[in-house]
């Protein structure tokens, strides 16, 4: 068999972690990796200093559901990545895609269709996002994270694999992780994680909340590029922007979460028995995903869930308090989620996909 696979996927850090999970295990395998991501995204930070994968940028463009003024131009842009996708997939004659979604992906699967490559697509996310709704027709097969996906995918092509996780997350030290954010073994650590671009409405009641939640817990908070307050110089409170190697040491340190609810992260705590708290992305800001992802997350009991719209700093600290008290039972139900297997399906179906 051609040993040679081509990944797609960015936009956000969620389209391109579980490309990252994937990678390593290829790269021991001794396959040719290349990777189709756009110009100037968060996947050429995070895939173009690996060894051993080739990246390509192509053009992007977001394509919405009604055309406005401002994305007259992406059509086009569009078709230049499909065209750049075409020429580039020719060249590599990759065995198969795997493709993680954003709208960088749409071109890369429309042209693996056309230069006959089979593609493979993974849904992170409760209900589909539009670039792989777009996706879907040109693609061989589509993995679902969530079970209940299922319902929104082709029946022809669609199972449930469930999260892929970077193996590295299981294999963190607390020890290390309170070091490296300066903090101690005295109280319990809350991470607060606004989604890899962070989120500046979590952020602000979180500074407001500090002094009433520092005096019985120690917090690391993820802030998003550029969003951390240099003025804040709190013990027991350690700033970041993005954190890259050493989330596995922090995520090891971490008792309680707070988060965004963007389906990877909250899949990683699951895995990791991490009680959360989840604050997930408005309907104003976004096509609504992660209040779903939420929802059922929260059904599960694996998950306590505040609306954006009901985020004060009162609110947000009573929540943060009661997590202690619902954690044993959000552990009890977490512990019967099993999530090993889907790594190895999906390279199960990578190899049955591939030509
Ligand atoms: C604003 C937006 O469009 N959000 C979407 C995006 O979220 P977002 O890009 O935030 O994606 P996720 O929450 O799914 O994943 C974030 C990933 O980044 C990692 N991470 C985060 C912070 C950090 O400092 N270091 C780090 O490695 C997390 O461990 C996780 O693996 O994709 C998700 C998956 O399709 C969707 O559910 C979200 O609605």
């Amino acid at each position: 068999m051609n040993k040679r696979i081509l990944f797609t996927g960015g936009g956000t850090a969620g389209h391109v972690i579980v490309n990252l999970a994937l990678i390593p295990v290829y790269r021991q395998d001794g396959w040719e990796i290349d990777y189709i991501g756009s110009e100037n995204g968060i996947e050429r930070k995070l895939i173009e200093p690996l060894e051993g994968v080739t990246y390509h940028a192509v053009s992007t463009g977001k394509l919405r559901r009604y055309m406005s003024k401002e994305n007259l131009k992406d059509p086009f842009k569009v078709m230049k990545g499909t065209m750049q996708a075409w020429r580039i997939i020719g060249k590599r004659k990759p065995a198969v895609i795997f493709s993680k979604g954003g709208f960088v992906s749409v071109p890369v699967v429309a042209a693996a269709k056309l230069r006959n490559v089979p593609a493979v697509i993974h849904e992170s996310d409760y209900t589909p996002g539009l670039a792989n709704k777009i996706a879907i027709p040109f693609a061989k097969r589509v993995l679902a994270t969530f079970e209940e996906t299922m319902q929104y995918l082709p029946e022809k092509k669609r199972e449930y694999v469930g999260a892929v996780i970077r193996e590295e997350l299981f294999e963190g030290s607390r020890e290390k992780g309170l070091s490296y954010a300066g903090l101690d073994d005295s109280k319990p650590v809350l991470l607060i994680m606004g989604g890899s671009g962070g989120a500046e409405k979590i952020n602000a009641a979180v500074r407001e909340s500090l002094p009433e939640l520092l005096p019985s817990m120690q917090i690391i908070h993820i802030c998003g590029q550029g969003k951390t307050d240099p003025s804040i110089q709190e013990k027991g409170y350690a700033q970041f922007e993005y954190i890259n190697e050493e989330l596995k040491d922090v995520f090891a340190a971490t008792d309680y979460v707070l988060s965004r609810a963007g389906s990877n992260a909250i899949f990683e705590f699951l895995a990791l028995r991490i009680p959360m708290l989840l604050v997930p992305l408005s309907r104003q800001a976004s096509r609504g995903d992660q209040i779903v992802n939420a929802r059922s997350f929260k059904e599960k009991r694996y998950a306590r869930v505040l609306e954006e719209e009901e985020l004060t700093t009162d609110k947000l600290v009573r929540e943060i308090m009661q997590l202690k008290e619902h954690a044993p039972v959000m552990l009890d139900y977490m512990k019967k989620y099993k999530s090993e297997q889907a790594r190895e399906r999906v390279l199960e179906i990578l190899k049955e996909t591939a030509k």
